[in-house]
């Protein structure tokens, strides 16, 4: 019962969602440099950055989102950067990586500095999501209802976002009712990791002040997207 107009939708933000992903050679880094914890914290923000310039490649692509109001465009993008991040990198690891892979993620963010009571909810939630089992399609709708969230600060037209958001949700919806027949709330759990993502939101904004105050330093980019320097 996904009408022609949701398969349309669906199929646009899944390509783009398939189209943009960190390049190899930056994700393959992960597997090469050392391991101080200056190394790693200058691997994660490289990857971060090469992650933002992801997110905004395919947040351009996300149907309608190029005809918000500018302003509320970017607000958008800083508003909901990291818990997009959050999404991508727990796919990471809820991802069969080859041998080794995942566990070096995680070995490097559990040593690049980072206060130690932002880790037990980080990796909770990276095994909550591993446990959904998400299918592709779910993983790339999910990311764009974060993006697409009315309430975040200095958005002006919620109503033009919340529209964009709703029809992504009544898609979203559908999929999970059509890809896990048995699991009655499965949409439900979805919408609480939402939820907690929010609370990982404010954790990080925590980190990033603590990371400051022993002179971490990040990229322009990130400075810009999460207003640090
Ligand atoms: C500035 C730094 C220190 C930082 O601050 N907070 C966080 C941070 C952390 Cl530590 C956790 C969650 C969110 C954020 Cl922003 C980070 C590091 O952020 C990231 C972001 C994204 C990846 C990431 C994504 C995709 C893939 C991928 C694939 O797709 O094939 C393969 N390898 C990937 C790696 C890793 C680390």
């Amino acid at each position: 019962e996904i009408t022609k107009e949701q398969r349309a939708l669906m199929k646009a933000i899944v390509d783009a969602y398939n189209r943009h992903q960190i390049p190899q050679d930056v994700a393959k880094k992960l597997l090469q440099e050392q391991y101080s914890p200056e190394e790693n914290f200058l691997l994660l923000t490289e990857m971060a950055t090469s992650q933002v310039q992801v997110l905004v490649e395919f947040t351009k692509n996300i149907p309608g989102f190029v005809s918000l109001d500018r302003e509320d465009q970017i607000a958008l993008l800083k508003g909901s950067a990291v818990e997009a991040m959050f999404l991508r990198s727990a796919q990471v690891f809820s991802r069969k990586m080859p041998s080794g892979h995942t566990d070096v993620l995680e070995e490097r963010i559990r040593k690049s500095g980072m206060p130690e009571e932002f880790m037990t909810p980080m990796f909770n939630f990276y095994k909550s999501i591993g446990e959904l089992h998400m299918v592709q399609e779910e993983q790339a709708i999910l990311t764009a209802i974060t993006i697409l969230t009315p309430d975040r600060p200095y958005v002006k037209d919620h109503q033009a976002v919340e529209r964009l958001q709703e029809s992504m949700l009544v898609v979203l919806r559908k999929l999970c009712v059509l890809q896990h027949p048995q699991e009655l709330q499965y949409f439900a759990r979805l919408l609480g990791r939402l939820t907690e993502l929010r609370t990982l939101s404010h954790y990080h904004a925590e980190m990033l002040t603590s990371w400051r105050m022993n002179d971490h330093k990040f990229t322009p980019l990130l400075c810009e997207i999460w207003d640090v320097q």
